[in-house]
This record gives structure tokens, C-alpha cells and sequence, in this order.
């Protein structure tokens, strides 16, 4: 059994009397210990979904239709008392921002010991150990002397440091890590890539890694999911995707990558923007972007197909593959 499958799910945003769609279909699975990214650029629906997993999705939107299984429960179906049995303990988040999670006037270890006391009876000492303990296995030094500090006498990687260990403190099965080392040092970045992943691994942990930046998940994550205005685009093995992207929104995402041009070479960022939720364009939403775009993808929504290489909803992939089972079909005659 999947640890956590998504079945069809839709996210709308109630907004000024408009039923906006946020999330469309998204269906994606995820087992246990396994590692996936959540890629697109800025609007394309990542942190929607990151919050919908648990179902943390604040008004004005809500979760329309669709499934979240944990297991065989359905987090969409669970009232308040199971969510909060689930989050941080099953599930846990982890930001962009450590701040948003740190309690700025109590000590790093007043933090980490007040979660482990309030799920396990133990007594003060013994919490600290732990603590510590997890302070050291995030490899921070003089853990006993970052114990007494307060979060702003910390630097932003060693933040995310403490919150990587807050969150192991309760054995979750999946982090879901959001945009984790964004506001960090792109060497800083790295050491915190590399400690979520040693973690993940070590503990048999779950991570959904969002990321604007397919660079950065293709050294953590297995599998890769691309996302565009709300709808899965893509999905498949992460160096696969790499390799060879097949959803044209996928290649542009990767000929943006400052590695994939030579020096002095100015970037190939995609032409155009995003769509807001209300101007979402017809068909497939990428066309007003994509070099390939035909009449037909103005009118209709691609569904997936598999092309060999990944899960794909695009007609030029589609085309493609029905253009060589012909030739196919020619040879064999
Ligand atoms: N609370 C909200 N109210 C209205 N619209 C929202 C809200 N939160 C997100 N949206 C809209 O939903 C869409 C998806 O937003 P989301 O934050 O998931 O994108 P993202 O891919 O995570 O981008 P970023 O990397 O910038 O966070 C965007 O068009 C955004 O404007």
C-alpha cells in the first residue's frame, strides 16, 4: 500500500462570488522512504498542495473534491482532533522561513523540550538529552551552548538546522519540506540539501520537496512532479526528467538553469508569466507560453500519456507517439 496517495484533487479559492480553481486533478502517490519533488515556478500551485496534504488550506480556499490518503484514511474526511493527530507526528512541515516555526522569546531548547514533553512523559533532564542529542545529530556544534540560545542568535542555516531536528523529534513519516533552502547562502543551501536528505534516508522518512528550482531536487529527490497553473504537467523518474523532459514547460524550466548555459550567456527564461487563478487560458494552460502550441492545444486539455520516459499531458508528446506507432505499423506490413 501507497504510504500517501492523492487521488483527483481539486483546491478552489472562494473569491469575490468566483469559484477559482487553485489545484485541478492532481493525483500523484508516495511510498515509504521515498523521495519526490514538487517543481514549477512561482503561482504554479506547490505550497496550495503542500498545505492541502494536510489539510492546512486556509480560507478562502478549501479542498472541492478528491482524495488524501494516509494509509487508508482519508485526510479530507478527518475532523479536527485526527488532523492534529497526524500533523508534525505523521506528517510534519518544514518552511522557507525558520522563523515562522521558531518562537522568537523561548531558548532553542525550552522549544525542542516542550514538544518532546508534551507527546512523551519525561522528565525535564531527560527531554534535554534528547534534545541534544538531535541538536548533535543535525550536526550543529556545541549543541549544550546552542541549547541556552534564543533563535536570533542563530545564523538561517543552523535555524533550519533546529528545525530539521524539531521535526524528527516526533518520527514523522513525511516532511514536507517547503522551498526549505531558499533564503539561504547558495553553500549554505547545499549542507541543508544534503542533511535533509542523509536524515530522510537514515530514518526511512518520506520528503516532498517543493522547489521553483528542478537544480536543486535533482540531487535530492527520486521522482519529480512538475506542476503549471495548477495541474500536474509532468511526472517521472528525476534524472529521466532531466535527461530528457518531455512537457515543453519542462524543458524551459530546465534551459533556465543557470548550469545549463554557458558563461557570459545570458538565460533562457520562459517568455511570459504565470497565469493568475482568473486568467488561466484555454486547453492546455502552458500554450500562450509553448513554442509548439497548435490550435488544438488552445481548444483542449491534454491528458496523461506515458511517453517512455515519464508521464506527460501534451498533444505534441501524444502526436509524437501515435506518429511512431504508424511508422511502426508500416514496418510490420
Ligand atoms: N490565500 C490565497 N488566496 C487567494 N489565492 C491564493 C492564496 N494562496 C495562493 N493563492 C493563489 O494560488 C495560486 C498558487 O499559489 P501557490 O502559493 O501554491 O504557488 P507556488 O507554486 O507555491 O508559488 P511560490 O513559489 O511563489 O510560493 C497562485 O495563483 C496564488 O496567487
Amino acid at each position: 500500500m501507497n504510504l500517501l496517495s492523492v487521488s483527483n484533487l481539486n483546491v478552489n479559492f472562494h473569491m469575490k462570488e468566483q469559484e477559482l480553481a487553485a489545484l485541478i486533478d492532481v493525483s500523484f502517490t508516495l511510498n515509504r522512504g521515498e523521495r519526490i519533488a514538487i517543481v514549477g515556478e512561482s503561482g504554479a500551485g506547490k505550497s496550495v498542495l503542500g498545505f492541502s496534504i494536510v489539510n492546512l488550506i486556509g480560507k478562502p480556499g478549501y479542498i472541492a473534491s478528491g482524495s488524501i490518503k494516509l494509509e487508508n484514511k482519508d485526510i479530507t474526511q478527518m475532523n479536527l482532533r485526527q488532523l492534529q493527530e497526524i500533523r508534525g507526528k505523521r506528517i510534519a512541515m518544514i518552511f522557507q522561513d525558520p522563523m515562522m516555526t521558531l518562537n522568537p522569546v523561548l531558548t532553542i531548547g525550552d522549544q525542542l523540550v516542550e514538544t518532546i514533553r508534551s507527546h512523551t512523559k519525561i522528565s525535564y533532564k531527560d527531554a534535554r538529552n534528547i534534545a541534544i542529542e538531535k541538536l548533535h545529530n543535525v550536526q550543529i556544534a556545541s549543541p549544550e551552548k546552542r541549547f541556552d540560545q534564543y533563535p536570533h542568535e542563530l545564523s538561517g542555516g543552523m535555524r533550519q538546522r533546529v528545525i530539521i531536528a524539531s521535526v524528527l523529534l516526533l518520527n514523522p513519516d513525511i516532511i514536507i519540506a517547503d522551498e526549505p533552502t531558499t533564503a539561504l547562502d547558495v553553500t549554505i543551501q547545499a549542507e541543508i540539501l544534503q542533511l535533509l536528505l542523509a536524515i530522510c534516508r537514515d530514518n526511512g522518512v518520506a520528503l516532498v520537496l517543493i522547489s521553483h528550482d528542478l537544480g536543486v531536487v535533482s540531487k535530492v529527490a527520486e521522482r519529480t512532479i512538475v506542476m503549471y497553473a495548477g495541474r500536474v504537467v509532468e511526472e517521472g523518474p528525476t534524472l529521466e526528467i532531466i535527461n530528457d523532459p518531455q512537457h515543453p514547460y519542462t524543458q524551459g524550466l530546465l534551459n533556465a538553469l543557470p548550469q545549463m548555459t554557458l558563461p557570459g550567456q545570458r538565460l533562457n527564461q520562459i517568455q511570459g508569466s504565470m497565469p493568475s487563478l482568473a486568467e488561466r487560458p484555454s486547453g492546455c494552460a502552458f500554450h500562450p507560453r509553448c513554442p509548439y502550441a497548435t490550435e488544438r492545444c488552445r481548444q483542449e486539455q491534454p491528458s496523461f500519456i506515458y511517453s517512455g520516459v515519464s508521464s506527460v499531458a501534451c498533444f505534441l508528446v501524444e502526436d509524437m507517439l501515435n506518429e511512431f506507432a504508424e511508422q511502426d505499423k508500416e514496418v510490420n506490413e
